[in-house]
């Protein structure tokens, strides 16, 4: 499913109106009609409902919504933020027809704020249909104190298309909005959905075909999607009868250090845990793993340190290496000896991260094959040379910066983006509180690794290790308090999450084939 900015979807509906030649009024009558199904599903026919109607189309979407509740014999009451004289265009056109059905609607201006308060206090529903995608800069009066209204209300708040006073675009300045209880949007989600400054506004978000044709939305190039269940579960790897290990990929894993053995320990076994075939894990002559029993199926390459700089390691053989997690920050990569024309797929995360940070700019010229690089928002900033917050409130963007430089860019965080080269994206809408805690990225790094081995594409591999990852936290809380829950038991449920998506219903695609990589 394709996520938009506002002004993206301005671009997809001039498309579907101007140059597919839909109606303007019959779209907005499928909008109001497709928010008002989804908003019957949820509600009571005791329920008193407040309609809240704002002066642009986002208001026009309201009017239908409070028409086909009245048609449905629901009680509602529809109030006016603004003016009749505001109304143009369909908006218009749909006000009027509401009038003409032999509705009334109520004027906030022919209201005290004291009388508006109790109607808020004596309803059971909000419709939130003030401002849509159009709000530009901080939510005015009389908006913003019926903003206030909502937000203190203690009736169940559905906003239409986006919470009213949120932007749409990230590069708007931050608004103060609605905080919603559910968000049933239009078409598409907005990317503003997915930013950590707006988490508290969208509450559950529900998205509602509207008609859109979906050449209008492939106009919108490089495009940002979510990783669907569906999606994931449709290119896991798949081992039929004659599988075996060598089908599965070899992997080197560079990681671990006197302080931090663990990370080696935790990313390896998700490596294994995740599907890879063979893995060897290159560490630090004299590191002491300290969990024998969950390494005992690695092979081991242990590596010296000369003049501060790691050893390197022959390539040959290996189909792809991640590298960093544990590893520390004194022992110096080689990068440009170690790397130097290898074709498999590398993998950077944690320390690793920190010892690029010189080359990065070069490393992608130094490898063949793809590099992914796993930064968490901190890393990230140092990668960029701009501050967390920066990332943070604009994380599409820095995430396709740096994908510009030639990366696969995986930056975690709730909903991780995973961003290719060529600018497109992906959200991940999996995850839990539970995966808060030292230890859960160096495992997705080992998912990564061990999707990446079993050949079923790299973007592929990135949204199954991204998306399983935050769907074993969400089910480590199903036993378990979210604040007990360790690195390791994320590690556990890799198994179980896998095998229920392939439960799901539907065909699997047929057994994979690892194509094997050339090394020059
Ligand atoms: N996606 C789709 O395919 C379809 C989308 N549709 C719908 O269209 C919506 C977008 O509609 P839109 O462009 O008319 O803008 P919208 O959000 O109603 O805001 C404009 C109004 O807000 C006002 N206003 C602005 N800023 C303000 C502020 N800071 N503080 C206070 N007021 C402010 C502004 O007032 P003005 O500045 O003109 O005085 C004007 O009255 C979209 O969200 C979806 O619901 C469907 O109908 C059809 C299919
Ligand atoms: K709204």
């Amino acid at each position: 499913m394709q996520i938009v900015s506002g002004t993206e979807m301005r671009t997809i509906d001039d498309m579907t109106i101007n140059q597919y030649g839909f109606e303007e009024f019959a779209l907005m009558e499928s909008a109001g009609r497709a928010f008002t199904e989804a908003l019957c599903q949820r509600i009571t026919r005791q329920d008193r409902i407040l309609v809240f109607i704002g002066g642009g189309n986002n208001g026009g979407d309201a009017v239908i919504c409070a028409r086909h509740l009245l048609e449905r014999g629901y009680d509602v009451i529809p109030l006016l933020v603004v003016e009749d004289t505001h109304f143009k265009g369909a908006a218009k056109k749909h006000l009027e027809l509401f009038r003409d059905f032999g509705h009334e609607v109520l004027h906030l201006s022919s209201l005290q704020v004291e009388k508006s308060k109790t109607i808020v206090d004596q309803t059971d529903v909000i419709v939130d249909g003030m401002l849509g995608t159009g709000v530009k800069g901080a939510v005015r009066e009389p908006v913003a104190t019926m903003v206030s209204l909502v937000n203190q209300a203690k009736a169940c708040v559905f906003s239409l298309d986006i919470p009213s006073g949120m932007p749409a675009d990230e590069a708007a300045p931050e608004g103060f909005g609605v905080k919603a209880d559910m968000t049933i949007t239009l078409s598409n989600p907005k990317e503003t959905f997915y930013l950590p400054k707006y988490r508290l506004y969208t509450g559950k978000i529900i998205t509602v075909d509207i008609g859109i044709p979906a050449k209008a939305q492939q106009t919108i190039t490089p495009g940002k999607f979510l990783i669907t269940p569906e999606s994931v579960r449709n290119n896991l790897p798949v081992r039929g009868p004659d599988f075996h290990k060598g089908k599965a990929g070899r992997g080197l894993l560079i990681a671990g250090s006197q302080v931090m053995p663990g990370a080696a320990a935790l990313s390896g076994e998700a490596a294994l845990r995740s599907g890879a075939g063979l893995l060897t894990l290159g560490i630090q002559a004299g590191v002491t793993l300290p969990l024998p029993g969950a390494c005992r199926e690695y092979m081991y390459r242990l590596l010296q340190v000369d003049d501060g700089k790691l050893e390197c390691i022959p390539l040959q053989g290996y189909d792809a290496v991640a590298v960093g997690p544990g590893l520390g920050r004194d022992h110096a990569i080689q990068w440009e000896k170690q790397f130097n024309g290898y074709a498999g797929t590398v993998v950077v995360d944690a320390d690793g991260l920190h010892q690029l940070k010189g080359h990065i700019t070069k490393f992608p010229l130094q490898t063949k094959g793809p590099v992914v690089l796993t930064p968490h928002p901190g890393e990230m900033a140092m990668l960029l040379d701009c501050s967390k917050e920066e990332v943070e409130g604009h994380r599409f963007e820095k995430a396709r910066e740096l994908a510009a430089m030639g990366y696969y860019v995986v930056l975690k965080g709730k909903n991780t983006i995973i961003a290719n080269p060529d600018g497109s994206l992906w959200v991940n809408t999996s995850g839990s509180p539970a995966l808060s805690k030292g230890g859960t990225g160096d495992v997705l790094t080992g998912m990564i690794l061990g999707m990446i081995l079993q050949g079923i594409g790299l973007v592929h591999a990135l949204k199954a290790a991204v998306y399983i990852h935050g769907a074993c936290g969400e089910r480590t809380e199903h036993v378990q308090e979210a604040m007990a829950v360790t690195a390791g038991d994320v590690i556990n449920e890799i198994g179980p999450v896998i095998r229920h998506l392939k439960l799901m219903p539907g065909p699997l695609p047929v057994d994979i084939e690892w194509e094997t990589v050339i090394i020059e």
